[in-house]
């Protein structure tokens, strides 16, 4: 972002805009009851596993441990023309080797060591680095795979099959009384080896109930630390997993998992759901990369969740290593961050209308219901356009140090608007603006003198 680089009266970062205001009646408040746990879920983050099947995705040996360890990236959003109302404070880093790690998440996933002789190896060197996070890797539910992943040395196993007709029909033929029968001598199997297991059902929203039901009544009797639920297809809605994640809980006794893909936009709205029905574990990846576009995404999680539990989620997660996590995968996999990305799309805190303008001046709650601080990051005040108003410019005259009286501020701001609905100004534009203006003003005093 271009603009100046002066700290200038303003606004000072009140804290933490969760605190939602104090309507004297609204339902809408607090929403947690005993079975919600939007105030103690835990992450398992997939870049590594989910977001290698996103089509752009090749991580070689390095760029995996270089997102396992912390580095510098180049930066990869486009200015717009805006002043700064806080002074930037850039995100700083401790000595944890892994920007996930350091993040906070509880578990990393990997790709299955099955699929190539370099997904083993990654697997065993990852495991190898000694994270915070404990590492699982993602396999079928059968014996070779689950070997395989033992052998790495990963902390969990996390088994998948598919349990929708359509998997069992086109994918890998079993009925649910063979998938039943597999899964429960796999799941001994891990268990024996002493690493943690969790057993899901891919495309868990489109697989009958009672067959759903019935095996995670099995696997649960059987010791697995997590069942998983997937909304595989992304075609899940917000209530219809609040129902079958309030059905499961009633039904298992172990941890649920949920993973939720993006296809009809539902992914973070699902995961809260999840959370809100039960659920304990949330999947996500890193701008949610993944199968076609992608999972529930880190930093839009954090979004939803540091609103909903906000000292949970201020406590827990470095949330402040956000943005260089998402600049590194964004980097290694040769995409831009996205405009509109929670929290960090380049315009995520940029105010330009000037009725929010002259409110977000008097408190940034007005009109933000994050504050960027949070995140290391800061809000802007776009002031070129001719929907500008004058209490942005008066904003701005203060911080360049030009005084001027209210009537004189809006005769300046009607000749920005004047040039503004010509052409797009920079913010070089409306500072030469202003200063002439001034300059006129003070020629005028030198005359009269
Ligand atoms: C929804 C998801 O994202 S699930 C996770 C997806 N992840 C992956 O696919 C991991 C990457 N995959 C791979 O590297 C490869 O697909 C491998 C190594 C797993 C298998 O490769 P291949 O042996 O060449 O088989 P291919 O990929 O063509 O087909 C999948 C095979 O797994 C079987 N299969 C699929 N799901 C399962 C399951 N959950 N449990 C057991 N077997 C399964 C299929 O029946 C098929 O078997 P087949 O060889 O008898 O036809
Ligand atoms: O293992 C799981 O729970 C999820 C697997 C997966 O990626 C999916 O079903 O989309
Ligand atoms: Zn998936």
């Amino acid at each position: 972002m271009c603009g100046t680089d002066a700290p200038v009266a303003g606004p000072v970062s009140n804290g933490s805009h969760p605190v939602q205001g104090t309507p004297s009646s609204s339902p809408y408040q607090n929403v947690n009851d005993f079975i919600s746990n939007v105030n103690r879920f835990k992450i398992i983050e997939s870049t590594l596993r989910e977001g290698e099947q996103f089509a752009n995705a090749f991580f070689d040996t390095a760029t995996k441990v270089r997102m396992q360890r912390k580095s510098s990236v180049r930066p990869n959003h486009l200015p717009i023309p805006t002043f700064r109302l806080v002074t930037l404070r850039r995100p700083r880093f401790g000595t944890a080797c892994d920007p996930s790690d350091e993040f906070g998440v509880d578990y990393i996933e990997l790709t299955s060591p099955v699929s190539s002789p370099q997904s083993f190896e990654d697997c065993k060197t990852i495991c190898g680095l000694g994270l915070k996070a404990k590492i699982l890797t993602h396999v079928r539910c059968n014996m070779e795979d689950a070997k395989k992943a033992v052998e790495c040395g990963v902390d969990g196993v996390d088994l998948v099959i598919g349990t929708s007709s359509f998997l069992r029909e086109y994918s890998h033929g079993k009925s649910i009384q063979m998938i039943e029968k597999i899964a429960l001598e796999v799941i001994e199997y891990v268990k024996s080896q002493g690493v943690e297991v969790r057993f899901s059902s891919e495309d868990s929203f489109r697989s009958d109930l009672v067959d759903l039901l019935t095996l995670y009544k099995a696997v649960d009797n059987a010791g697995v630390n997590r069942v998983g639920v997937a909304d595989t297809v992304g075609g899940a809605t917000p209530r219809m997993v609040y129902d079958l994640i309030r059905t499961l809980r009633g039904v298992v006794g172990c941890d649920i998992e949920t993973h939720f893909h993006d296809d009809t936009g539902c992914a973070v709205a699902n995961a809260h759901s999840a959370l809100e029905a039960g659920a304990t574990h949330i999947d996500t990846s890193v701008l949610g990369i993944g199968e076609r576009n992608g999972i529930t995404p880190l930093g839009a999680l954090m979004a939803r969740m540091v609103v909903t539990a906000p000292q949970y989620v201020t406590k827990k997660y470095n949330l402040k290593v956000l943005k260089e996590v998402e600049e590194l995968v964004a980097s290694a996999v040769q995409v831009n961050i996205p405009f509109n990305n929670p929290i960090t799309g380049f315009c995520a805190f940029t105010h330009k209308a000037g009725i929010h303008a002259k409110a977000i001046l008097a408190n940034p709650s007005t009109y933000e219901i994050i504050d960027p601080a949070l995140f290391g990051l800061t809000r802007y005040i776009s002031i070129n356009s001719r929907i500008t108003g004058w209490n942005a410019i008066r904003a701005r005259c203060d911080q360049l140090g030009l005084t001027m009286t209210d009537d004189q501020v809006k005769e300046v701001t009607a000749k920005i608007k004047q040039m503004a609905d010509i052409r797009p100004l920079a913010i070089d534009d409306t500072d030469s603006i202003i200063h002439s203006y001034h300059m006129g003003l003070q020629k005028n005093v030198e005359q009269k003198a």
